[in-house]
């Protein structure tokens, strides 16, 4: 439909499912600064007696993180995590093939599950099935999950833990579609192994929750035919597949960049499809959901010189430290909004990654640790959007962009909760936009807002140039001047050129 306005219409009756905490979760991995210098540095000014950084929980905290992942990613599919465990003094350091980088083994399960249950976060675990398999998946599980009376259980609490982790969400190994994994096999082999390891880890525990690997990009030659054949095998066991997706700019391609929520919106639809095609063949009512594990900006083609490039290291390397700018926070704001849109089927999705390895929060060793411009859309659709994601309706103009064709110039989510709504709205036109808001019948009172705008310079690495970002870019929304009305039944939104806007306020019918 061709339109010069945009009408963005919410009604309360129309909702696109519940939004599960887990949307909100992260990452970290064995990688680069994510674990050392990252979560954890003992001896720097603020690490507890644990050793684990307090100024990076806090951040953690304000992010509103609720589920993070861990040890990897491609680092998970050449773990052996029982040299990880026991006495730090006794354990071994590994040389990690996927990051040519030497692991020390200081932090393993325990410190990061006992890191995770301090701070409030829900672990997520991957399991090696590019090494490894069904035996030492088996292990960790009764590891981490087990009572006493049984080899690894027994172990755990000898290594001082004497009440199971409960670990409730396990990923069946990481992208095991891509030829740079360790262990890389075609969808029949993984498929295969999937459905043997997630068949014995429920008979460990039969009230975990199962994660396929899907693939590792909708790019992958493989895409779809692989969904396809390692649901074929897993469909009855598992209850999520995987999806993983980066952004960039590309050649100052600025349009396609913006337009970046468009693709992942298609690249769901796409998966949904698939899984819903397996499940349609098998006449089975139950419906597989995603798990978006690894999502963000990264600029991965234009700034990473590829794994395989990367020469030996040790002692926390600086790997992929993306640094963040305005324009890659509005679409972060923006990837958010799609995931929103579907909360129906998309209960679980990971920030890759949380500390400093293409991450929100950022730290120097023995310094300080900051905010990147992309921290701040994502805390903020963390604590406002709760309740039911509703299903809106939005007309407005299209972009034509390269990378993916018309796109919405104007996208918006929204989440109600006992009347409290939260609006998020991403202009990905170079002008301004008044957004006409209709809510019929229900008064709105927009009562907080929150903006982001795109930034023309570049990016540099440092605390002073995020802050100057947070300064420039990031605020408070003029509510007062810029949204008008909201006592009748059509409000009135002033949306920034290149932003993304949160609204905060009540509904009353
Ligand atoms: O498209 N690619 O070329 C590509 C290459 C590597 C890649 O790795 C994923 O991203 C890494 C960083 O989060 C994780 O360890 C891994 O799961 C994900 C995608």
């Amino acid at each position: 439909m061709t339109t010069s306005r945009t009408r963005v219409l919410l009604h309360p009756d129309f909702t696109v499912g519940t939004v599960d905490r887990r949307l909100f979760g992260s990452f970290v991995e064995h990688l680069g600064r994510a674990v050392y210098t990252g979560i954890h540095e003992p001896g720097h000014p603020t690490s507890d007696e644990h050793g684990f950084r307090r100024d990076v929980a806090d951040l953690t905290r304000e992010l509103g993180v609720t589920t993070v992942r861990y040890p990897g990613g491609n680092f998970v599919s050449n773990y052996r995590w029982e040299d990880a465990v026991g006495p730090v003094e006794q354990r071994k350091p590994f040389l990690d093939l996927a990051w040519r980088t030497v692991e020390p083994n200081l932090v393993g399960t325990d410190e990061f599950l006992q890191w995770a249950e301090r701070e409030g976060i829900q672990p997520m675990m991957a399991v090696n099935l590019g090494t490894r398999g069904v035996e030492e998946a088996v292990a960790l599980l009764e590891y981490c999950n087990g009572e006493a009376g049984t080899r690894w259980a027994d172990l755990r609490i000898a290594n001082g833990r004497e009440k199971p982790y409960g670990v409730k969400l396990w990923c069946l190994g990481n992208e095991m579609d891509g030829p740079w994994q360790i262990g890389h096999k075609d969808a029949h082999e993984y498929g295969r192994l999937a459905r043997n390891a997630g068949a014995a880890m429920k008979l460990v525990d039969p009230s975990i929750e199962l994660v396929a690997c899907g693939s590792s990009s909708m790019q992958m030659a493989t895409f779809g035919e692989w969904e396809r054949t390692v649901l074929e095998y897993t469909y009855d066991l598992v209850d999520h597949i995987s999806m993983h997706a980066y952004y960039e700019e590309v050649d100052g391609d600025r349009a396609s960049f913006l337009g970046s929520g468009t693709a992942m919106d298609r690249f769901i639809e796409r998966v949904v499809a698939s899984a819903d095609a397996v499940g349609a063949q098998r006449r089975s009512d139950k419906r597989i959901t995603i798990s978006f594990d690894e999502w963000n900006v990264w600029y991965l083609t234009t700034r990473f010189p590829g794994e395989e490039n990367l020469p030996i290291q040790r002692d926390a390397p600086r790997i992929i430290e993306d640094v963040y700018s305005g324009l890659d926070a509005v679409v972060v704001g923006d990837l958010l909004v799609t995931l929103l849109n579907h909360a129906d089927r998309v209960p679980v999705a990971c920030l890759a990654q949380l500390v400093n390895v293409i991450a929100p929060i950022m730290t120097e060793p023995g310094g300080e640790a900051w905010r990147q411009p992309t921290f701040h859309p994502f805390a903020t659709t963390a604590r406002l959007a709760q309740g039911e994601a509703l299903d809106l309706r939005v007309t407005t103009p299209g972009i034509t962009t390269k990378a993916h064709g018309e796109v919405p110039s104007v996208t918006a989510a929204a989440t109600l909760s006992d009347g409290t709504v939260a609006l998020f709205l991403t202009n990905r036109s170079p002008e301004p936009v008044e957004v006409e808001l209709a809510h019929p019948g229900a008064a709105l009172d927009v009562t907080e807002g929150w903006s982001m705008t795109a930034d023309h310079e570049a990016a540099v690495a440092g605390p002073e140039h995020a802050e100057k970002v947070a300064q420039a870019h990031w605020g408070s929304f003029d509510v007062a001047g810029r949204v008008a009305g909201g006592v009748g039944t059509t409000t009135t939104v002033t949306l920034p050129p290149e932003s993304w806007t949160a609204l905060s306020g009540t509904l009353t019918s």
